[in-house]
């Protein structure tokens, strides 16, 4: 390859897919050749605690399946490890490059990142185009009449359905032929990077169309394989989401209201960035939480006493995975139960969930705690015994996780009645004090 030809590039980040890919297939329309590149980036991964980390392993597979189908093009994807502005200012040194393309991503530090790159970029007269890819509508695209962002989702999901139906679903289809020519064979390994291999293993994701046909018959009960399990793929682009949707208008309301969900919390972070750290409804900063770390290590290590509660502590501890119905037992039971701050167990699931989003994690922890847009009342706090009733009865979810000695012996850590009583009073203690 001659480098003083001029070419265009590809920056792959949450987008890890060549089918249904915007950014990429716009680059490779664009007369250029354009040389694909992924980034493993020191400033994410060194914030990563544990070697043994799944997510790090699903890329790098990821990655790898990406550049093998780069080589059966007759080209390849060159994979980088460091800062991505350091990256880029080596590249721009190597190679002519006219036009840098790349997908939207909407979290505050990528939002951070890729003004650093723009900026950079736009000193060295290098032109840059970004993409809409990984949701539906991003941030402004479903706003109120009075042009506010939305905070209920009930009216922003059908503002958001109105206008899929006026707009329709794009597909986009790339022209390898236009990929730079070049040979590459190099790839990083997992322990370069400072990590472990896990069990994870990666494949391409296939939609399983009878499960989503019974999705809103079956998705609550943590005992049958009710959910598609898509979280990761939708989160790491392994997956378009104009193709899960698609699936979802043709076979299940219930599970494209989830994927509604999903753009609700990203625009309710775009929108009010602050909900990182804060409370999305401020009052609730007021409350007097007990943040008991001893209570903390009993809930992280599902250990509290109450089956459900601990059979999900127990599949998210051992698969990275815990049951939606699961998920929104255990935040209840910290954040009321144990009147824990939210963002303790956030912090927990972040580094423990596979299917890890910023957005929906916040969003759902403020909602399970009450303070979030849109939430559960905060009077409104589960009972572990009735929903073990309701949603396994057979304990068959409990007795995957438990064993025997842990599911008849340990005694709850809390009275459910005393902490329900604790919770109100606490709660309104709080709101009353901000009032
Ligand atoms: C406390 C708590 C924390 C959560 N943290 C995350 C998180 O970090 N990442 C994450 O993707 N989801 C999170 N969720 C939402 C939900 O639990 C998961 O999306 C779902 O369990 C993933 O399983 P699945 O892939 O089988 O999804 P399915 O049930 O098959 O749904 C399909 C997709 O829809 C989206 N979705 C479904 N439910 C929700 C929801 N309530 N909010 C937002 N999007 C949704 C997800 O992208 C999901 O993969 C959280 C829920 C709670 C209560």
């Amino acid at each position: 390859m001659d480098s003083a030809s001029p070419i265009h590039i590809f920056w792959f980040r949450r987008d890890l897919r060549i089918a249904d890919n915007v950014g990429l297939s716009e680059a490779l329309k664009d007369g250029l050749p354009v040389l694909p590149i992924f980034i493993f980036d020191t400033d994410i991964l060194s914030r990563l605690e544990d070697p043994y980390d799944r997510r790090v392993d699903f890329i790098h597979q990821a990655v790898a399946a990406l550049k093998a189908s780069f080589q059966k093009s007759g080209s390849s994807l060159k994979v980088f490890h460091g800062n991505p502005l350091a990256i880029f200012k080596d590249l721009i040194a190597e190679y002519r490059v006219e036009k840098v393309y790349w997908n939207r991503d909407y979290e505050p530090d990528a939002l951070k990142r890729d003004q650093e790159i723009i900026s950079l970029l736009e000193n060295d007269q290098i032109k840059w185009k970004s993409f809409k890819d990984q949701v539906i509508f991003e941030g402004n695209e479903v706003l109120k009449s009075n042009g506010h962002p939305y905070t209920v989702y009930t009216p922003y999901a059908k503002r958001w359905r109105m206008k899929l139906d006026q707009e329709g679903l794009d597909f986009h289809q790339a022209k390898l032929e236009n990929l730079l020519t070049f040979e590459d064979e190099r790839y990083i390994s997992l322990e370069e990077l400072g990590f472990q291999k896990t069990d994870m293993e990666y494949s391409e994701p296939i939609i399983d169309l009878e499960q989503i046909q019974q999705y809103d018959k079956l998705r609550d009960y943590p005992a049958q394989d009710g959910s598609t399990k898509i979280g990761i793929h939708l989160r790491f682009g392994t997956i378009s989401i104009r193709e899960c949707v698609k699936v979802a208008l043709e076979n299940n309301a219930t599970w494209l209201s989830e994927l509604i969900w999903r753009e609700f919390f990203m625009q309710i972070l775009y929108h009010f960035p602050r909900v990182v750290h804060e409370s999305f409804k401020r009052e609730y900063d007021q409350i007097s939480w007990r943040n008991n770390p001893a209570e903390f290590a009993l809930w992280c290590a599902g250990e509290t006493g109450y089956p459900l509660v601990d059979a999900g502590m127990r599949e998210l501890n051992s698969t990275g995975f815990m049951h939606n119905r699961v998920r929104m037992l255990v935040a209840s039971f910290l954040t009321k139960h144990l009147l824990i701050d939210w963002r303790w167990g956030e912090a927990y699931f972040a580094s423990k969930l596979n299917d890890y989003e910023l957005a929906s994690n916040n969003g759902n922890w403020q909602w399970a705690a009450g303070c979030g847009c849109d939430a559960a009342p905060y009077f409104r706090i589960f009972n572990p015994s009735i929903q073990q009733q309701k949603f396994d009865k057979q304990a068959e979810y409990i007795h995957k996780w438990l064993d025997e000695k842990a599911y008849t012996t340990v005694s709850p850590m809390v009275e459910h009645g005393f902490a329900r009583e604790r919770a109100i009073a606490t709660y309104k203690k709080g709101l009353t004090a901000a009032k």
